[in-house]
């Protein structure tokens, strides 16, 4: 990308990509339940086409075929990325996040549980999110736990964005099932400390650090309920 981007300040967490939007969080739901549907058939899609073993011609056509079906997806767009968008009652929904989104089939199917210590998932990974054979790749390591670990500070509470983020790869990561969790360390004024890890059955496989950064004169909502 060459043009110049905004940087995430706090005239851009007012006004830039968290869109006000007045949908009633019951078709909120509704279309998430629907769209969700979709992107798991997409991440399918992504699995199948990985592991495939089927002769040239058919994946020619099954190619085809899913052209013909892009182009009934584009006939109705948004004009760019999804952003997020959030209503009078505070409901947000970010169907594009690369980790979250309920939209995105390259999303992995994470469900974040905040609890009173931080917050944890348990997701299961495959194919798609390989480096070394049979391992989760580096990159994806820190992608999810930059996300846990953002959620984490946020508390679904305030904005935070990552400032600097370390990891720690103590062992291969196994693709199947993972646990990813993180906590809160410590705060000094806009600054929150979240320490997380990613572990397999055996115990953690990559530890983090990260310093996590609530913008100058963004809000700080009274706490939410865990659930
Ligand atoms: C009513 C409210 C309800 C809200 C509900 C919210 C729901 C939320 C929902 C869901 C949670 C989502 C979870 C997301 C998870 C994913 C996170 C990501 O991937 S974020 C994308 C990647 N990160 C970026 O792109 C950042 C780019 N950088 C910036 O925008 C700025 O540099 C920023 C905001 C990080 C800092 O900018 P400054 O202008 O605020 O910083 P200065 O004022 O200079 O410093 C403040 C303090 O922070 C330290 N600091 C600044 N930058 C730092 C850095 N990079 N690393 C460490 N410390 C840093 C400084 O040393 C200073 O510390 P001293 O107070 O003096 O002790």
């Amino acid at each position: 990308m060459t043009s110049r981007q905004p940087s995430l300040r706090a005239s851009a967490w007012q006004a830039g990509g968290f869109v006000r939007d007045d949908t009633p969080t019951a078709e909120v739901e509704r279309r998430e339940a629907v769209i969700e549907s979709l992107a798991g058939t997409v991440r399918d899609l992504i699995d199948a086409t990985i592991r495939t073993t089927v002769e040239d011609d058919e994946v020619h056509r099954v190619r085809d075929d899913l052209a013909a079906l892009v182009d009934r997806l584009r006939v109705s767009q948004l004009p760019g990325p999804a952003g997020v968008r959030y209503n009078t009652e505070f409901r947000s929904w970010n169907w594009g996040n690369a980790v979250v989104g309920a939209a995105n089939g390259i999303a992995p199917p994470l469900r974040i549980v905040h609890d009173s210590d931080g917050c944890h998932a348990d997701v299961v990974l495959g194919a798609a999110y390989e480096g070394p054979p049979g391992l989760v790749h580096g990159g994806v390591s820190a992608l999810l736990l930059d996300h846990i670990m953002g959620e984490t500070a946020s508390g679904r509470r305030r904005t935070a964005f990552t400032g600097t983020l370390t990891m720690r790869y103590r062992r291969g990561t196994p693709l199947g099932p993972l646990r990813l969790e993180g906590r809160i360390v410590g705060e000094e004024r806009r600054k929150i400390f979240v320490a997380g890890s990613i572990s397999d059955a055996d115990g953690v496989t990559v530890e983090a650090e990260g310093v996590f950064i609530q913008p100058a004169g963004t809000p700080t909502a009274p706490e939410r309920p865990s659930t």
